[in-house]
């Protein structure tokens, strides 16, 4: 008998990419959304429910109502640098917002979770090429802190509550389903691939690359890109190891992988594959920011079986392109 997942956040970004994940798997897929930052049209689970992360009785009934296995957790504030100027928010609906989902899963007698965690956990983490789970966690902004203080929360539940979770820091999510369902329509967008695509499509005057001076070979920061779809398919693998767990227990598993990108990188192949023009200024750091964020993703490997097959540069860039160019006709 297919098993429901509870998908809190599944009308966003990442999250209503994995509810079709999920579908395509055999899983019943029930999403649970506020609508601060996710749309109706990319909806895609059995069922929809709208409430609050902070509504724990509603949380608790839509748990049982619909007699949830598991659930994932995406619904929260994403951006690092906005995290800096406004970080009230931030632990509110982060943490707090968290506590109360443990809370109904607690009343619901529901124990497994995948926790939407963040590279940002690592900070900056001096001479480490490439990071793996075992490094402390260390971050550098609130939004960083936010997910830091959830996983230190999770770990200290398992023995009390019988917590089987898994905390999946994603590295930087990017690109579109291939087959255009959905996609990035983050409002106002602040991630680097969909603004440069906006400038390549003449929505924007220009794309600021914000730092030239980082210790990095062409002094712009690196990522690690990572395709929505490879996210997603995590998630399914996640969901498939925790429903097959017995003992209580908590892990941090990167996706990534394993290789990086600069800034001016990430703009020539946006020139190169689209083939358009755009101009592009050099401006100061943006608060917050890494220098390098690569991920070690040998656990996700060994864990979970999983590894990325759509995230080339290439890819993504192409998947991105195209979902913003169906957007606009
Ligand atoms: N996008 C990235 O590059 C990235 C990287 C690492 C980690 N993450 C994490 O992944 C998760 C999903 O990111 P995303 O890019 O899909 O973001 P998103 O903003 O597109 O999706 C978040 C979803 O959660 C919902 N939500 C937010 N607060 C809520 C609340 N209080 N109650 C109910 N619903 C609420 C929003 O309406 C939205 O549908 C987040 O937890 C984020 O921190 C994202
Ligand atoms: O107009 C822009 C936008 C971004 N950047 C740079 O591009 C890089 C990537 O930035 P962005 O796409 O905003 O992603 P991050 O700040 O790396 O954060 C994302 O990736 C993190 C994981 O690495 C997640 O935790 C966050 O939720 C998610 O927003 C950074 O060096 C930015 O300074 C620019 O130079 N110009």
């Amino acid at each position: 008998m297919s098993k429901n997942v509870l998908v809190v956040g599944g009308a966003g970004y990442i999250g209503s990419h994995t509810v079709l994940a999920l579908r395509d798997a055999g899983f019943g897929a029930v999403v649970y959304d506020n609508f601060s930052s996710g749309h109706r049209d990319a909806c895609f689970g059995d069922a929809l429910v709208e409430g609050e992360l902070s509504d724990t009785a509603h949380l608790t009934r839509t748990l049982e109502t619909h007699d949830i296995a598991c659930v994932i957790h995406f619904a929260a504030l994403i951006e690092a640098g906005q995290s800096v100027l406004t970080p009230l928010p931030f632990f509110e609906n982060n943490v707090a917002g968290t506590l109360s989902l443990l809370a109904a899963m607690n009343a619901a007698g529901v124990s497994r979770l995948v926790f939407s965690s963040t590279a940002a956990v690592y900070g900056n983490q001096a001479g480490a090429p490439l990071l793996p789970e075992t490094l402390p966690r260390d971050p550098i902004n609130p939004y960083g802190d936010s997910k830091a203080m959830v996983e230190t929360v999770l770990e200290r539940c398992v023995p009390a509550h019988g917590l089987r979770a898994i905390a999946l820091r994603y590295f930087n999510a990017s690109g579109a389903d291939a087959e255009g369902r959905t996609g990035e329509r983050h409002d106002p967008e602040t991630h680097l691939i969909p603004l440069v695509i906006e400038a390549a499509q003449g929505k924007r005057a220009q794309i600021r690359i914000y730092g030239t001076d980082y210790d990095t070979p062409d002094g712009t920061c690196i990522r690690d890109y990572i395709h929505v779809s490879d996210l997603a398919s995590g998630h399914v693998a996640a969901v498939s190891h925790l429903l097959a767990q017995e003992a209580p227990g908590f892990q941090p598993i990167n996706l990534g992988t394993g290789a990086g990108q600069s800034v001016r990188e990430v703009i020539d192949a946006v020139r190169r594959i689209t083939g358009r023009e755009f101009a592009v200024s050099e401006d100061p750091r943006r608060p917050g920011d890494p220098a390098r964020l690569i991920a070690d993703a040998t656990r996700a490997g060994e864990v979970l079986g999983w590894r990325p097959r759509h995230s080339d540069l290439e890819t993504i860039v192409r998947d991105a392109w195209a979902f913003a160019e169906r957007a606009r006709s």
